[in-house]
């Protein structure tokens, strides 16, 4: 007898193949699911990647803000289009316009010397690109103006923090900069007592950055960089050489550029980096920092505000080696012109490099009493000085500058006295603030109107 066939068999197995045929839907739909949510948060990203990069929000002025930014001026028809607009004007702004000019990319460039310098280079012929992250150290609206009259020479800078790695790798990605003219930093002795996170942040954090980007940049850039006249610190042999010891820094700031110096010889030593390190002695002029005492004695002397002049513990003056910016900017210009080119390519040394040290200074160093002096008598307006003892801020009593090497290597000698750099320091801040009242007339004060916007 045929055996009935085992239904019961059947029926579990088309029951299982639907229980396997609704799995499998199920699963289908989640990973259909899946793959959409995947584009589109890929489809998201790209379109944040790319409004990040060519929509920059005018206002934001945070330095931990990696946006690239750049003058209102420049937010043009062209510059919205797309990165490609952003590229060209990156690319304009660093090309030289002489025979083998140079490429300088300058950090710091919205800064006191930054400015200057990278106006000096432009006006010769070479190509510059600036950096500046525009902090509120002072008054950003100074740093904004230098920017303008920057961008008035076809000077371009990107708003971006040293430590932004993605942005300085692109910059050096879309130029081969012969030299980094590196300036930004932050500066200011006696702030390290209220901010030393911000010391470390830009003179050591971001200068590593910044070495890190140009070691592996092919070809790699010579770099000249600011250190500082504090570097001496407790010294007490002058003037000040390079020879004498530096290693007793009295505040954190002239420690972050000790640091700086030893940072540089590795990367010298490692890599092949030409490096040039410079010693600034109190640099003061037009368009300066409205954080250095010369800057704020004058406002306070033309607003009947009370000035604090320190003395020593031991009653005598305090002195500086005031030197005067168009001084300093021949002395940058000067390294920039000898520094030889790095020796290795991609992160790699090919053979040793150049590696310098000069001091920057005016050789004649001035006690700060005689500055107010000078300045009482330019502004015409006699100071309320409060003399004080000099707090334990991180201030040294004196500074001198033996300038020998940098004249040697490069023909450096400061031509400006106190007196007449004030004179032109006056003329400008009473320009640039339009203060008239009891400041002597124009021409008492300057004889002459040639260099009304040499920053
Ligand atoms: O060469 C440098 O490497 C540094 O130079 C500058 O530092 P300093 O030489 O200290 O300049 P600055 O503050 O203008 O004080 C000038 C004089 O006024 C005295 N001073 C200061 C303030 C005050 O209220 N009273 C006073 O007598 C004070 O005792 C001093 O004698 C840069 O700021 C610094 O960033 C760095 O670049």
């Amino acid at each position: 007898m045929a055996c009935p066939p085992d239904t019961s068999k059947t029926s579990k197995l088309e029951r299982y193949n639907s229980y396997l045929r609704r799995v499998n839907s199920t699963k289908l739909l989640a990973a259909s699911s899946k793959l959409l949510f995947r584009a589109t948060l890929l489809v998201a990203l790209a379109l944040i990647f790319f409004f990040t990069l060519n929509y920059p929000p005018i206002s934001d002025t945070s330095h931990h803000t990696p946006i690239l930014h750049t003058h209102q001026n420049f937010l043009s028809s062209a510059f919205y289009g797309s990165g490609a607009a952003w590229e060209k004007q990156v690319r304009h702004s660093s090309t030289p316009r002489r025979q083998h000019g140079f490429s300088v990319l300058v950090t710091g460039a919205a800064g006191f010397v930054g400015s200057h310098c990278a106006l000096a280079l432009k006006r010769r012929g070479d190509g510059v690109l600036g950096l500046d992250n525009f902090n509120s150290y002072y008054d950003p609206s100074l740093k904004r103006a230098r920017q303008a009259m920057l961008l008035k020479h076809q000077i371009f800078i990107v708003e971006a923090d040293l430590n932004d790695g993605s942005i300085l790798a692109k910059l050096f990605d879309v130029v081969p900069f012969t030299h980094v003219l590196h300036l930004a930093a932050q500066a200011g002795v006696r702030y390290a007592m209220k901010n030393p996170q911000s010391y470390v942040n830009s003179n050591i954090a971001g200068f590593v950055n910044l070495l890190e980007i140009a070691k592996s940049a092919d070809p790699q850039p010579a770099i000249v960089w600011a250190s500082s006249s504090s570097v001496y610190g407790l010294n007490t042999h002058n003037p000040f050489s390079e020879l004498h010891r530096t290693d007793q820094p009295a505040s954190l700031y002239a420690a972050t550029k000790k640091a700086g110096e030893e940072i540089a010889h590795t990367y010298n030593h490692i890599y092949g980096l030409s490096i040039t390190g410079l010693r600034f002695f109190t640099v003061y002029g037009p368009w300066g920092r409205p954080d250095m005492a010369y800057f704020f004695f004058t406002k306070d002397i033309l607003q009947g505000k009370p000035i604090t002049i320190y003395k020593t513990q031991d009653d005598k003056e305090v002195a500086r080696d005031f030197t005067y910016i168009d001084d300093v900017v021949k002395g940058c210009l000067g390294a920039l012109d000898t520094a030889e080119k790095s020796t290795g390519s991609g992160g790699k040394k090919r053979g040793p490099a150049q590696l310098r040290i000069y001091n920057l200074g005016n050789t004649s160093p001035v006690a700060v009493g005689k500055l107010v002096g000078i300045l009482e008598n330019l502004l015409n307006v006699k100071a309320k000085k409060n003399v004080v003892k000099m707090p334990r801020n991180g201030d040294v009593p004196y500074t001198h500058a033996n300038v020998s090497l940098a004249y040697r290597d490069f023909g450096y000698k400061p031509t400006t006295d106190l007196a007449t750099g004030l004179r032109k320091f006056v003329r400008w801040y009473v320009g640039y603030y339009g203060i008239q009242s009891r400041v002597k007339r124009e021409s008492e004060i300057t004889g002459d109107h040639s260099d009304s916007d040499s920053a």
